[in-house]
């Protein structure tokens, strides 16, 4: 993106927003209510049109290519919108074949396998009959993330992925994120308000405020960061630049300060968000993720330009992650050696297996404990029971997806 500009009317949204998003990283685009973040997404696949810039996807500007072109561009793309975007008069297995039925000219047997794929991957087996108004927002979330995987896409956008989540499903689609990247080596980027998210599972970090991209980088210079606006966001604090709605004004800002001063609360956390959590990592049986190295380079490359506090906390980071990986590497080495060892003992005469040989010849060597998870029965899926919440949806229709013609079905 470079020097883009988007406003409604007189109303600017933000300008001059120039970024790269590290192909293959998975980065998290953070702001205030109100900031412009669902307008981000929304501009970034050529739904809405800003007035300068451009978007620059696989060398075509797509605000200026014509709508043939935007068409195959888009394909590029998955999108899981805040709430799903799902079509309330199509059950979920159809809402997730749809873009297969559009974009592709697959037979239903070839759609079918990929859907059903998809909605174990998710968790959602069981469920695909079901409309949209008859599963719960968590699930909607969910199928709403199928269909945006289903065309395999390189760039994977998703806004708000947690919200109407509780803690434990937001670490678990948290967790299919980070093993998608691993398995696809897809760009993927996340609005989020959840900071948990922003601690754990991005490589990058940026933040709009007062309409201006105010940082984009190693997630480690925005957790780190000394602006007041990136401190309170962080924080969760009221006192700071962060007003309920606009700005705050002199007069506001000089009563808060009063109250800090007099010891009154601002109900922010106190963690040290300096203090960087490991990020996370792919669950076992995932392939080791290809960006990890990608982007290791590259904020090496630009390390001497970022914040003394930044540089000290991103090497700390490093040196931690290379501990964990090597503990589980030895883990997994481990583990294969017990494998081995027991088969050894059955039938093999004591003999020693490495890990080239061992049984079934398809050990991976990065795996945590030496088993082959498959999409439908790795860890990561331990999705609960459907439960339905009859709650009502009304399907978003963003002009990407249109509701099918004909009524196919399965
Ligand atoms: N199609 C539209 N027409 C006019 N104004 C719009 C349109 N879409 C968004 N806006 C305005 O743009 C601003 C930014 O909205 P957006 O939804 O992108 O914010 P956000 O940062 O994603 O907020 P939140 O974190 O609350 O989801 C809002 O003031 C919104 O009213």
């Amino acid at each position: 993106m470079e020097g883009l500009t988007k406003s409604f009317g007189s109303q600017n949204i933000w300008r001059d927003v120039t970024l790269t998003l590290p192909a293959g990283e998975v980065s998290a685009l953070l702001g205030p209510s109100g900031t412009g973040k669902s307008v981000f997404l929304k501009t970034l696949i050529g739904l809405l049109h800003p007035e300068q810039g451009s978007v620059i996807i696989d060398g075509t500007d797509i605000t200026k290519c014509s709508a043939k072109e935007l068409y195959e561009i888009r394909k590029l793309f998955g999108v899981l919108f805040q709430d799903g975007a799902l079509f309330g008069s199509m059950s979920l297995y159809d809402n997730i074949a749809f873009p297969l039925r559009e974009h592709t000219k697959k037979k239903e047997n070839e759609i079918r396998e990929i859907v059903m794929e998809k909605i174990d991957l998710v968790g959602l087996a069981g469920a695909e009959d079901k409309l949209p108004g008859e599963i719960s927002g968590g699930m909607r979330k969910r199928a709403g993330l199928a269909r945006a995987l289903v065309l395999d896409p390189q760039i994977i956008l998703c806004d708000e992925p947690d919200s109407g989540l509780d803690p434990v499903r937001t670490a678990y689609i948290s967790q299919l994120l980070i093993d998608i990247n691993a398995q696809i080596d897809a760009t993927i980027l996340i609005v989020t308000h959840n900071i948990n998210i922003a601690r754990t599972i991005p490589d990058n970090i940026g933040m709009l405020f007062r309409k201006e991209l105010v940082m984009f980088g190693p997630r480690e210079q925005l957790l780190t960061s000394e602006q007041p606006v990136v401190k309170q966001f962080l924080s969760g604090d009221r006192f700071g630049p962060i007003g309920m709605s606009e700005e705050k004004d002199e007069a506001v800002a000089a009563a808060e300060a009063a109250m800090q001063a007099a010891g009154i609360s601002g109900g922010g956390t106190k963690d040290d968000f300096s203090e960087i959590i490991p990020q996370v990592q792919p669950n076992p049986g995932m392939p080791e993720r290809k960006a990890v190295a990608r982007h290791r380079a590259r904020v090496m490359e630009m390390l001497h330009t970022l914040p003394p506090n930044a540089q000290e906390a991103i090497r700390r980071s490093m040196e931690e992650e290379d501990r964990l990986r090597a503990e589980a590497h030895a883990h997994a080495q481990e583990t294969v050696a017990v494998g081995a060892g027991a088969v050894a003992a059955g039938g093999r005469g004591g003999d020693e297996w490495t890990s080239a040989e061992a049984p079934g010849g398809d050990y991976d060597a990065n795996a945590f404990d030496g088993n082959e998870y498959t999409g439908s029965d790795a860890p990561t899926q331990n999705w609960s029971a459907p439960q339905a919440d009859n709650a009502a949806t009304e399907p978003i229709h963003t002009g990407d997806y249109a509701p099918p013609h004909d009524g196919r079905g399965r």
